[in-house]
């Protein structure tokens, strides 16, 4: 057993080489790498996993960005006369040759001047294509930060209702900033060496595992899910948007420019400058070869002026092409930025309002009073003929216990999100302490609210973060993350966990493999770094009640929603949530949403009732049996489910 055990050390340690490649490391086995990479390419791997980050040439460039600019300029002046420059030097060489020949006495000296004039300039022109090829990506990597900054910071800020129309933007400029034909600097540099291709062949064909080893980029992955609209809901009615944009810019910063284009892109466009010295060469032995053969035997018949023609005729093509294709991509990016900048232009739907919440003299210390007027409201861009609220009128006064029931799709959710302002509504109006809920500022009102729903979700950050967000400003506050997890019940799973509340449940995905069957060693690497803590759907809805409960503990919540938070917890679960929630429901107007009566029902001070975005009947447990219509109707199908059980 013990010697197994040394065994796996030894093939962990020997079995795979590591290359790092921007934020990626890169793990290929051992055998491949020996046996199938040629000397050059191996070289090649070696100075890559040094250049990233170190070199103090980056370092400066990444703070000055001047520099950066004026060197890609001066690089991209050069590719415009380096054509010219290798055109020079061939056709000095071949028309020395020339001469030789026709005075029948070869000048070897200045064929051998002009051969190594050609092999400077080749030298010199491949130097700067390698420089371009290296700055260019830090330069695109600024770009294509800018934009993502930007297309971030504008989404969080669109409401739910303005930002379906925009979801296009994000992936229309992305696709055009694509490291194969999306920066034109990027594009200038000449393509296909020789060595590229070998590296390509060898290292893709072949079994890999690259993942993400950059924590800055893991934070800004995790960071941009969480801005995605999955999460939408969470972060508008949690009021946590600014902290999202606070920690998404830390990272950003961290980040600086380290390169996050796969590794493949990564290996095929960065070589080092003896590379690309090779292969340029290399494209000029037929010529050298000739020029050889010339002094060997001077009495053999050039065709130079031939030779020039063809050389000018394929420069010419080059140049052409490349304009065509340059100038097609400019199009696309310029269309592409047009559609991004608009963004800019657009305004939320949900305006905010100026007057601070609570009122000094509406307000009271009992909890959030509302009334609605007549409210009716549609889903914008939703499918279905019929209103989700048809002319309701309600009063809700402040510090009651209010309890919504009612059929599938009979509007009670949609209400909820009427009062935390997730949508306006179409026509008539709704109060908060006698005052029209727009003229509040959306962020004061939303602090004074804490909702718990079923649709929300774990972010894929930490539990403590998990749970610290229900109150921003005090997320580190380990203490108070601990207490509000013991009032959600989820103190217990915490425990259970090997890191504790450092757990990551479900992790963004950062780690990618191919064909490791073979390879035990990085197939399992692979599967713990996808492996995903294994907890219940119960568990989850637990960790998500213990960050409305650390809402609570911020002080200022005067509102308190639970819509459906039971569907997954057992009944001990369920009785002990909605007694922690009463208990801390002092001050504070309560709404739970429910679709099961028992004890809640019959302590409201309130049920509303509700039909086809209606409420159709309103008043106490009471009122409502006696009244015997559609709360006693769905109240007797469950009494009499129970009784039937029990019977
Ligand atoms: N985001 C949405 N877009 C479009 N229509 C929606 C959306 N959310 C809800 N609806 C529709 O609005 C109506 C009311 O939905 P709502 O979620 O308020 O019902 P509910 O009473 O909470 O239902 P349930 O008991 O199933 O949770 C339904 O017809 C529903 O299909």
């Amino acid at each position: 057993m013990k010697d197994e055990t040394n065994d796996a050390e030894r093939l962990d340690d020997y079995s795979y080489t590591t290359i790092q490649l921007g934020v990626w490391r890169l793990l290929l086995p051992v055998e491949l790498t020996s046996s199938q990479w040629s000397p050059l390419a191996r070289f090649s791997f070696s100075r890559l996993g040094k250049w990233d980050g170190l070199s103090p040439a980056l370092l400066i460039w990444r703070f000055v960005h001047p520099w950066l600019n004026l060197m890609l300029f001066a690089l991209t002046f050069a590719s415009a006369v380096e054509g010219t420059l290798l055109l020079y030097a061939s056709s000095r060489l071949l028309r020395t040759v020339e001469t030789g020949l026709v005075t029948g006495r070869p000048d070897i000296q200045a064929i051998w001047h002009a051969v190594l004039l050609r092999v400077f300039c080749t030298a010199l022109t491949s130097t700067s294509r390698w420089a371009r090829g290296w700055v260019a990506p830090i330069r695109r990597r600024r770009i294509i930060s800018h934009f993502e900054d930007y297309i971030f910071q504008e989404t969080l800020r669109l409401d739910i209702s303005t930002i379906k129309g925009f979801q296009l933007a994000g992936q229309i400029i992305f696709t055009a900033h694509q490291p194969n034909g999306g920066i034109p600097l990027t594009l200038l540099a000449l393509v296909s060496p020789i060595l590229t291709t070998i590296l390509r062949q060898v290292s893709w064909k072949h079994p890999f595992l690259y993942y993400a080893s950059n924590l800055d980029y893991i934070r800004l992955r995790t960071l941009k899910a969480i801005g995605s609209e999955t999460y939408r809901e969470e972060i508008t009615s949690g009021n946590i948007g600014s902290w999202v944009l606070d920690e998404y810019k830390r990272a950003r910063h961290a980040l600086g420019t380290i390169s996050d284009a796969s590794p493949h892109t990564q290996m095929t466009t960065t070589t080092n400058p003896v590379s690309r010295i090779f292969q340029a060469l290399s494209a000029d032995l037929p010529t050298f070869y000739w020029a050889a053969s010339v002094v060997a035997d001077p009495s053999g018949f050039s065709i130079t002026s031939f030779a020039i023609l063809q050389q000018h005729a394929q420069a010419i093509r080059g140049t052409v092409s490349t304009l065509f294709y340059h100038f097609s991509r400019v199009a696309a990016t310029v269309n592409a930025l047009q559609y991004l900048y608009k963004l800019a232009d657009v305004t939320n739907k949900v305006v905010d309002g100026d007057e601070s919440y609570p009122n000094s003299t509406l307000s009271t210390d009992k909890g959030m009073a509302f009334e609605l007027r007549n409210v009716s409201f549609a889903y914008p861009g939703g499918k279905s003929k019929e209103n989700a609220i048809r002319n309701l009128s309600l009063k809700i006064l402040a510090g009651q216990l209010v309890v919504i029931v009612g059929t599938n799709g009979s509007g009670k959710s949609t209400i909820i999100k009427l009062l935390n302002r997730l949508y306006d509504v179409d026509s008539g109006e709704i109060l908060v302490d006698g005052i029209p809920i727009e003229n509040y500022r959306l962020s004061d009102l939303r602090k004074a609210q804490a909702l718990l729903t079923q649709d929300h979700k774990l972010f894929p950050l930490t539990l403590a973060e998990n749970i610290g967000l229900g109150n921003p400003e005090r997320v580190n506050d380990m203490q108070m993350v601990l207490q509000a997890a013991e009032a959600g019940g989820a103190a217990e799973l915490i425990k259970k966990l090997e890191d504790g509340v450092q757990t990551t449940l479900s992790p963004v995905q950062t780690a990618y493999g191919y064909r490791l069957e073979k390879y035990k060693t990085l197939q399992s690497m692979l599967e713990n770094m996808e492996k995903e803590a294994d907890v219940s759907e119960g568990e989850k809805q637990r960790l998500v009640a213990a960050r409305t409960f650390m809402r609570f503990l911020s002080g200022g919540i005067r509102f308190a929603v639970a819509d459906e938070p039971s569907s997954a917890l057992d009944p001990k679960a369920e009785h002990q949530l909605f007694q922690r929630l009463r208990e801390s429901g002092d001050g504070k107007t309560l709404i739970f949403v429910t679709h099961r009566f028992g004890h809640l029902t019959k302590h409201a001070d309130l049920i509303i009732c509700m039909k086809d975005g209606q409420a159709v009947e309103t008043g106490t447990h009471k009122e409502l049996l006696a009244l015997g219509g559609e709360y006693s109707e769905l109240y007797n199908v469950q009494a009499q489910a129970f009784s039937e059980d029990t019977g």
